[in-house]
């Protein structure tokens, strides 16, 4: 077995044939695409040759191993879902011997998640696709019974992955159990050849994750053994017998897994767009502030500071806050493995709100830094497009975010009428049992009395939510109808409550482990998870006057703290992103480079533009010039 030195950045940055001559901005679709498979196919050779001591753990710690691809393949690795969710799916779903069995090619096989449909994405139960069983040949027919029903958006599916993890309703002796997860083979090993009985192909270009291969798939009469439905939660039993998962939820499982990993996602695709835009605005001198003075550093203003340092906060808050909730999945998994599911519902509504609010932020957040590059930001070579575009998708895949934050107040008003029955609560919502208390508490200027300050509100719109409820079913309407008429106040509530979450996480957490970092980092830190709290309390000032007691005057110390804590971060700005030590080969910006060298960067890449390779482009003859001879006067 070859042995690859680590680290692992420097093997693999060291790889000539990892790099493109031509920016991928200038290739074809298909040359993207094809780009990115040779590029891919290396460091999938690379991570299985490092893999093949380490089993495939059923849930691994977000870690930044991944990142390197990042660099390599700007846009997205559409080795991607193999490893987000169809080796997940099959660790998390199918029992041990199913695993054994599945996985034994290894990196033999290159795998999917085929869940969402042409005519179903949010709504599993309405999936078309089926899995019936033949009990004469113990095997399953998989169909799509409709041109809706057809798989589409798999990451991988169009023209990479030979194997997927399909999600269909599992018919039974006639009787629908409801989505169930198959393994199912969709390519010849080697030819590649799509097998009989399937429709496959690229569902076409998009505005961004350009070479994630989005693809779709059709069944007609496709047969699998009875064995590949995952069958870890529920089974199907040779004579047909179904039995029942403990907790049919456990199904979707695996998209709890990436929701929870998306907040560490999210931190770092913050901490890229941070490390470019504070970089630019240290090299970018634009304007004065004194007349008589040069012109400044464009960092000099503090409304660049107000623009940019909430995203290195932002980024240490999904950080920190990404750990801490893989730590309550991990126990939750753990839990679920010693036949507890008690924390699941508690689980599912934190991953659901925290995934939609780091994806959301991380969007504007992201769109906010090219912003404040102004024209530069613009160009690809900034690769802050590239960074928006990858970014804003995950608002919508895993769960769309407005879907997700219904789940997460379907939550809090249960919570919030156990509460009023005097009953206990996790702690994480432990503080809609003490609104009535505290209400009218006065209003503290520090980090924890905002905290507290922002919980009232989750209690207080959480209060309003379930009296609107209550009002719309004392109206007639039936609970379902009421509960759309109140989605409105139940957003806002589930939108609270992602909020003073990170705020409170990031910071106890950081409170907690300042007594062990030097002085001046324990500072810095306390800084910018200040910075981020004394930020969302201004921004939710609105809500604050209504559900506390703070008052005009409270909310202008707040300001004037929140000014200083740009004053007090400017100085170590750069230091900060530098912090996050992202190498240029994976930072991939002409304004973000360590050496600063921004305009001879952005001159050495416009050149590299085909256009370049000529002083006259041919279509000047062809077309122009016809025209131009034509009406010259
Ligand atoms: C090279 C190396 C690489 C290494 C990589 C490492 C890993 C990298 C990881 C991440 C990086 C990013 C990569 C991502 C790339 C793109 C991936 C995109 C994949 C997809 O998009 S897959 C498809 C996602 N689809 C969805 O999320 C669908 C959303 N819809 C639903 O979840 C459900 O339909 C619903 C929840 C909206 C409604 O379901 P329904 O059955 O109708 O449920 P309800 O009636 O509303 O509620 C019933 C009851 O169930 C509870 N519940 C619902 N869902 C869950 C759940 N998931 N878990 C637990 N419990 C759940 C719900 O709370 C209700 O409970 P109650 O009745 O209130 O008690
Ligand atoms: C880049 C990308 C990669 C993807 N990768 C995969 C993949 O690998 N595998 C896979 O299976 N899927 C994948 N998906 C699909 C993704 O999971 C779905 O797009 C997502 O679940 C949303 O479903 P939908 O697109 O059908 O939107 P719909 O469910 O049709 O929702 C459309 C809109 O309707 C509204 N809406 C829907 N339901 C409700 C409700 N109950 N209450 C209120 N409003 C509602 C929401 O505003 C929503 O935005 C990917 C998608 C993208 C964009």
């Amino acid at each position: 077995m070859k042995c690859y030195p680590v680290p692992r950045e420097n093997l693999v940055l060291s790889i000539d044939n990892l790099k493109d001559d031509i920016p991928e901005e200038y290739l074809s679709h298909k040359e993207c695409y094809e780009n990115v498979i040779r590029k891919g196919s290396v460091l999938y050779d690379i991570f299985s040759e490092l893999s093949k001591d380490r089993k495939h753990k059923a849930h691994q710690a977000p870690s930044n191993a991944y990142r390197i691809s990042d660099g390599i393949m700007q846009n997205v690795n559409p080795f991607l879902l193999h490893f987000a969710l169809f080796v997940p799916a099959i660790t998390n779903q199918a029992t041990p011997e199913q695993q054994a069995e599945f996985l034994k090619h290894g990196f033999g096989i290159i795998g999917t998640y085929a869940q969402t449909e042409l005519g179903h994405g949010t709504f599993l139960r309405g999936l078309e696709t089926t899995a019936t069983l033949d009990l004469e040949t113990d095997e399953f027919v998989l169909n799509s019974p409709t041109l809706t029903s057809y798989k589409w958006w798999p990451g991988g599916l169009g023209h990479t992955a030979n194997h997927c993890v399909v999600m269909a309703q599992l018919y039974v002796k006639g009787k629908c159990h409801g989505p169930h997860l198959f393994f199912v083979q969709i390519r010849d090993i080697e030819t590649h050849e799509p097998l009989p009985g399937l429709k496959l192909g690229e569902i076409g270009a998009k505005m961004g994750f350009n070479t994630a291969d989005n693809g779709f798939l059709g069944f007609h009469n496709f047969r699998i053994p009875r064995n590949n439905m995952l069958m870890k939660n529920s089974q199907v039993l040779k004579d047909g017998t179904y039995v029942e998962s403990k907790n049919e939820k456990l199904t979707y499982g695996s998209m709890v897994f990436v929701r929870v990993y998306l907040l560490s996602d999210m931190a770092y695709m913050l901490a890229r767009a941070a490390t470019i835009s504070v970089r630019y605005s240290a090299v970018r001198h634009q304007s004065h502030i004194k007349p008589d003075e040069p012109e400044v550093q464009i960092l000099d203003f503090v409304i660049q500071q107000h623009k940019l340092f909430i995203s290195i906060a932002t980024s240490h808050a999904f950080k920190i806050c990404g750990l801490w909730l893989w730590q309550t999945y991990s126990k939750v998994m753990e839990d679920i493995g010693k036949g507890s599911m008690d924390r699941l519902p508690e689980l599912h509504a934190l991953s659901c709100c925290l995934k939609t609010t780091s994806t959301r932020d991380a969007g504007w957040l992201i769109e906010q830094c090219r912003l404040a590059c102004g024209g530069h930001g613009y160009l690809m070579s900034s690769n802050l497009p590239s960074l928006y575009t990858t970014a804003t998708a995950a608002i919508t895949y895993e769960g769309e975010s407005t879907v997700l934050l219904l789940q997460t107040a379907r939550y809090l008003i249960k919570s919030w009428k156990r509460a009023m029955e005097g009953e206990s609560l996790p702690a994480t919502v432990s503080f809609l049992s003490e609104y009535f208390n505290k209400r009218y508490n006065k209003w503290e200027n520090t980090p924890k009395g905002i905290v507290d300050g922002l919980k009232l509100v989750v209690a207080g719109v959480t209060k309003m939510c379930a009296e609107s409820i209550q009002k719309h079913v004392s109206r007639g309407q039936q609970y379902e109808e009421a509960w759309n008429s109140s989605s409105v106040q139940l957003i806002k509530a589930s939108e609270a409550y992602s909020r003073a979450l990170l705020c409170e996480v990031f910071w106890f957490e950081v409170d907690k482990v300042s007594s062990t970092l030097s002085n001046n980092l324990a500072v810095v830190l306390k800084q910018l998870a200040e910075l981020y709290i004394t930020y969302w309390a201004l921004e939710k000032r609105g809500d604050l006057l209504v559900y506390t007691t703070i008052s005009k005057d409270d909310l202008d110390k707040l300001q004037e703290r929140y000014e200083e804590l740009l004053a007090l971060i400017r100085p170590n700005a750069v230091g900060l992103v530098d912090s996050f030590d992202i190498r240029d080969e994976i930072l991939c910006s002409t304004l973000g480079a360590y050496d600063g060298r921004v305009y001879e960067r952005m001159m050495e890449h416009a050149l590299k533009s085909p256009l370049n390779a000529e002083t006259v482009n041919q279509s000047f003859h062809k077309y122009m010039k016809p025209v131009i001879l034509k009406h010259k006067i």
